[in-house]
């Protein structure tokens, strides 16, 4: 895979204050590009910036990217997928008992149909299940606490029925976690900012993982395409890293309306912008919409982390971002009470 941009992005050799502010490119794409991930946490910062200067190409014209050299172990992975496999094969009611609809903060189970990404759809044809941050028993580490932050911190739900399940979670998505915070100083010199921009925005990782198996599509169930495994939607968070399966089925939507395979690449890992990011940047990061069909007659399972900023603060246009003929768009609101608005709309009743 490689860079098929139809037309040059506006933005060349990138200069120290260097105002993307209007920027935003009208390029579209064909491929997803994939970045060695190698040098993000190497000393030496003409590598960090030419890593980052990769990643800003990507995050401009396309809003993907593949990493590989993410440092990951393949078993660290499995560990995790057979552990979210095992889950899925327990029975229905054991599954409810951790349905995400009866704790406060999208923790636990969700079933088939249960969740509509696409508000023009009739359901998604996946069930997932959702954790997020655990204190460690260790004294440091984010409080935690639900008066301060409201429903979207807290605790996570776990099945009685499978000891081991928690575990293998947690060790692939500590890890994630840490390539995740690998990404914000990279997006942030990517930005034109100093590295650090991010920091104190991310003290207590809003990082929500969830493991997804997607049965496959049902031909007749395809004709109008409004029941698919995901509906087409954009994330909600500023990033996402998503594990997939050799299966396939991910799509990403290109500035033409065209739906490009986002294949399963051995070795990679998936990364994509989310809205906090297109806010924050007023629509110089891209967004960018996605969605998921199994038409492989093969069970599929994926693992996305969704990263966001600390919930109390301010989705703010960035100063290389905006500029008085480029002013921002958006209404400017905490990044808890978006998210936590895109969720409910995502699992409102289906009223069709
Ligand atoms: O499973 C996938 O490949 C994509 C999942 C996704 O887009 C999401 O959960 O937001
Ligand atoms: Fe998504």
């Amino acid at each position: 895979m490689g860079h098929h941009h139809h037309l040059e992005s506006p933005i060349n050799s990138p200069t120290p204050g260097f105002l993307f502010a209007g920027q935003r490119t009208e390029s579209t794409f064909e491929g997803i590009p994939v970045i060695d991930f190698s040098d993000a946490s190497s000393t030496d910062l003409v590598k960090r910036r030419a890593l980052a200067e990769l990643i800003r190409d990507a995050s401009i014209n396309i809003g993907f990217f593949y990493i590989n050299n993410h440092g990951i172990s393949d078993a660290r992975i499995s560990g995790a997928v057979e552990a979210g496999k095992q889950f899925f094969a327990l029975p229905i009611e054991a599954k409810m008992k951790l349905d995400v609809r009866t704790t406060p903060n999208f923790r636990g189970y969700t079933s088939l149909l249960q969740e509509n990404a696409n508000p023009a759809g009739l359901g998604d044809l996946h069930e997932g299940f959702d954790i997020g941050w655990e204190p460690e028993p260790a004294p440091k580490g984010p409080s935690v606490s639900a008066a301060i932050d409201g429903s979207m911190y807290g605790s996570n739900v776990w099945p009685n029925e499978l000891p081991s399940f928690k575990e293998a979670l947690l060790a692939y998505y500590r890890e994630a976690v840490d390539v995740g915070k690998l990404l914000f100083p990279l997006f942030a010199l990517a930005l034109d900012l100093p590295e650090n921009f991010f920091d104190d925005k991310t003290t207590r990782p809003a990082a929500i993982m969830r493991v997804l198996h997607y049965p496959p599509q049902p031909p007749n169930v395809e004709a109008d395409g409004r029941q698919i495994g995901i509906g087409a939607h954009t994330d909600y968070e500023c990033f996402t890293i998503l594990w997939q399966d050799r299966v396939g089925g991910l799509q990403v939507q290109n500035t033409a309306g065209k739906w490009i395979d986002a294949v399963h690449i051995p070795g990679t890992l998936v990364v994509n912008l989310g809205d906090q990011f297109a806010r924050w940047t007023n629509d110089v990061f891209k967004s960018t919409p996605h969605r998921a069909i199994n038409r492989s007659g093969l069970e599929r399972y994926s693992m996305p982390l969704f990263f966001g900023t600390d919930y109390d603060v301010l989705l703010e246009p960035i100063s290389t971002c905006v500029s008085p003929e480029s002013p921002g768009k958006y209404e400017v609101i905490t990044a808890g009470d978006y998210v936590k608005s895109r969720l409910e709309a995502t699992y409102a009743p289906l009223v069709k």
